[in-house]
């Protein structure tokens, strides 16, 4: 199993390009499913993530195709199968995503339910309610969500009891193909929510209103093939800045948009860093002093992203001054805080806070990453650690971070993966 292999204590300076989002590009690609004909999607990270999500895409019977640049084409004529295995559904929670193209276009959806997964326990009862208005037949049985709609789906005004990002994005699309009008309520703001429904009008779909919460799609009779380009990563883009940040360093980010990253550019400049921002890029620099503490608490977008919570984690363990956590949205997204106080930060858990008294040196330890975002922050504690710092089980950072060791390597950093 790779490892990554940390030295600590570089001051980062560098300049580095960020990739498409992840949680674009995966509903992005599941909507390729509605098209009829080809569609072409660009600038898609080369994540693992994304190859489950191709593999996902074959097993159901599409052609692709794939090139050097990461333009991947979907050709939906070849479709003949309606199940998503469990066997990839469970490496990722976004192959819940196939359940509203295929029973809008086919009628039809069998899918395996996702699980639980070290975060929280992630429920899927609002996808599955929303689709239910919609006129489809759903039971879950054998752990699979078995969805029919024979005569096709109708538009409904749907209320999300939560908000919740997947949870918008499937009925967005199962509504696109839906006799009528859907309005779904109190739906996700993310900016993948938005860059979903851009590249779903690109094919042609009637929608309104994505990025507030309320979204209307006029449901029409077919959708065809698009080109689209992902929208850059946000979560990858406060990562790295985070990095520079901690190291007391600086960093150009180039091909990334400032504007979807408000809460958390602020959230630096709090922590003493100065940013500049242009089109496509952020610069921060953070000239060698040591970070303030800050207070989060995560909330549904334009909030504080909860995927960029564990990174922030890292950055008040080593901070000035003391900063309170509060994480909103999942219930169990402290994983790494054990294995930072095992690298000697000084941080408690109160109920869903973790109050993170600052120290001045971390030590390097070898660690264990638990889940996506832990793994990343566990990289960045051991950027600024004194020693080395061995992170295992770095399949998990694999699903979200392209190239992350060369990327942190153009910064300065002394990062290498190994075996
Ligand atoms: C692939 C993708 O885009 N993943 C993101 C997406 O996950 P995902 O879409 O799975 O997260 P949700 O927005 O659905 O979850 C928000 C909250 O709603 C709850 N809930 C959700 C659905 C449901 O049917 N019932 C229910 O109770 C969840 O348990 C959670 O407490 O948004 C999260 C919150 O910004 C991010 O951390 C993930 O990176
Ligand atoms: C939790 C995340 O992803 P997923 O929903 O794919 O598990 C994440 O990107 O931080």
């Amino acid at each position: 199993m790779d490892k990554l292999q940390i030295n600590g204590g570089a001051q980062l300076d560098g300049s580095i390009r960020i990739s498409g989002a992840k949680n674009a590009a995966l509903p992005i690609l599941m909507s390729t499913l509605l098209a009829e004909g080809t569609t072409s999607i660009g600038n898609v990270p080369h994540l693992n993530d994304v190859t489950t999500t191709l593999e996902l895409l074959g097993i159901l019977g599409n052609s692709m195709t794939l090139d050097e640049k990461m333009t991947v084409q979907v050709d939906t004529s070849t479709i003949h199968s309606f199940e998503a295995p469990y066997e990839l559904v469970k490496t990722m929670r976004a192959s819940i995503l196939v359940l509203g193209p295929l029973l809008a276009r086919f009628g039809q959806a069998d899918v395996s339910l996702p699980g639980g997964c070290a975060i929280g326990s992630r429920p899927v009862d609002l996808h599955i309610k929303g689709m239910q208005a919609m006129g489809a037949d759903i039971d879950v049985i054998d752990g699979y969500v078995r969805a029919r709609a024979p005569e096709g789906l109708k538009g409904a005004r749907i209320f999300m009891d939560t908000v919740s990002v997947t949870g918008t994005e499937n009925i967005l699309m199962a509504a696109t193909l839906a006799k009528g009008t859907s309005i779904i309520e109190n739906a996700a703001r993310e900016p993948e929510v938005v860059d979903l429904a851009n590249c779903l009008i690109g094919m042609g779909a009637k929608i309104s209103g994505a990025g507030t919460d309320i979204i209307t799609v006029e449901g029409v009779d077919k959708l065809k093939g698009c080109h689209h380009d992902v929208l850059p990563d946000r979560i990858e883009t406060g990562t790295y800045l985070v990095a520079a940040a901690i190291t007391g360093g600086k960093v150009k980010l180039r091909d990334t948009n400032p504007d979807i990253l408000e809460a958390v550019l602020l959230k630096l400049e709090e922590a003493g860093a100065e940013i500049k921002t242009g089109k496509g890029i952020i610069e921060l620099d953070m000239k060698g002093k040591r970070p303030k503490a800050v207070d989060i608490t995560t909330a549904p977008y334009p909030g504080f992203p909860t995927d960029m919570q564990a990174q922030f984690t890292a950055l008040n363990a080593i901070a000035e001054g003391t900063g309170v956590i509060r994480e909103t949205i999942f219930e169990n997204r402290f994983m790494h805080v054990s294995e930072m106080q095992r690298m000697g930060a000084d941080i408690t858990i109160q109920g869903n806070a973790a109050i993170s008294k600052g120290v001045t040196q971390l030590s390097g330890a070898q660690v264990m990453a638990t889940d996506l975002r832990a793994s990343a922050s566990l990289v960045l504690s051991g950027l600024v650690a004194g020693g080395e710092t061995i992170v295992d089980r770095i399949y998990h950072i694999d699903r979200g971070y392209e190239c992350i060791e060369e990327k942190l390597q153009l910064m300065g950093a002394s990062i290498r993966r190994m075996s």
